[in-house]
């Protein structure tokens, strides 16, 4: 298996993923809410560019999530925090959701032959799923407003140590993510708090999100973008 790095969706044209597993990380916070809301028990969760295309599947009955500029949409039923997906009262429901970085990645990913989520806390599920496979695999970092980010990248590095006796690191974007993380490895949580997305959230009292996005395992599921939804 080849591994690479996308750091940012300003990036990815230079990649070809048709014949790909896309691995779309966006750890603050939108594949991280994504593995929990599926990992608890949502039924489907569907992706989408703008407010008003989750408003137009609210009206059949989605739960509509998101976020703009850090916040919940005012008219949506929940934000973008892990919390708010784990709630009991969305078991079998189905969720649209837009967000500013991590909706707008995995749109950019659909031509890829697979489109998975990962996040540190669907980690170990996420590795045993592509040593199953036979596919090569592009690691897509959806940064921040097409920037490169600190924890998606630590994330990135993650599944490249992880996969190292498995797989040959194409490029020298998966060779940094890879010694990023063996440098950071020890206090992921820490290097995940010093980021700026963290500083830049923290003006929304988030700290308990960023805290829970940094733990491993949480979740054993793969979620996988099929037509257009995410499941389990
Ligand atoms: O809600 C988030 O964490 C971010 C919002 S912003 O980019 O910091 O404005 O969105 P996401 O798509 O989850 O990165």
């Amino acid at each position: 298996m080849k591994l690479d790095v996308c750091y940012t969706p300003d990036l990815i044209h230079q990649f070809e993923v048709e014949n790909k597993t896309v691995v779309v990380i966006d750890i603050l916070r939108a594949t991280s809410c994504m593995v929990a809301g599926l990992g608890s028990g949502i039924q489907s969760i569907t992706p989408v560019a703008t407010i008003e295309e989750c408003e137009a599947l609210g009206k059949q009955g989605y739960i509509m999530a998101g976020e703009r500029g850090g916040e919940k949409v005012e008219q949506f039923h929940i934000g973008n925090s892990p919390f708010d997906y784990m709630k009991p009262e969305l078991k079998g429901k189905k969720v649209a959701t837009t967000t500013t970085n991590g909706t707008h990645a995995i749109e950019l990913s659909k031509n890829a032959k697979e489109v998975v989520i990962g996040s540190f806390l669907n980690l170990n599920a996420l590795v045993s799923h592509m040593m199953k496979s036979e596919n090569d695999v592009l690691l897509f970092c959806a940064g921040w407003k097409g920037r490169y980010n600190l924890e998606d990248t630590l994330f990135a590095g993650a599944v490249c140590n992880a996969l190292k006796q498995n797989a040959e690191l194409e490029s020298d974007s998966a060779l940094c993510a890879f010694f990023l993380y063996q440098s950071m490895a020890t206090d992921l949580a820490y290097y995940i708090n010093r980021s700026n997305h963290a500083a830049r959230l923290s003006k929304f009292n988030v700290k308990e999100d960023i805290e829970y996005c940094a733990r491993l395992n949480e979740f054993n599921v793969v979620p996988k973008l099929i037509g257009s939804e995410l499941t389990v």
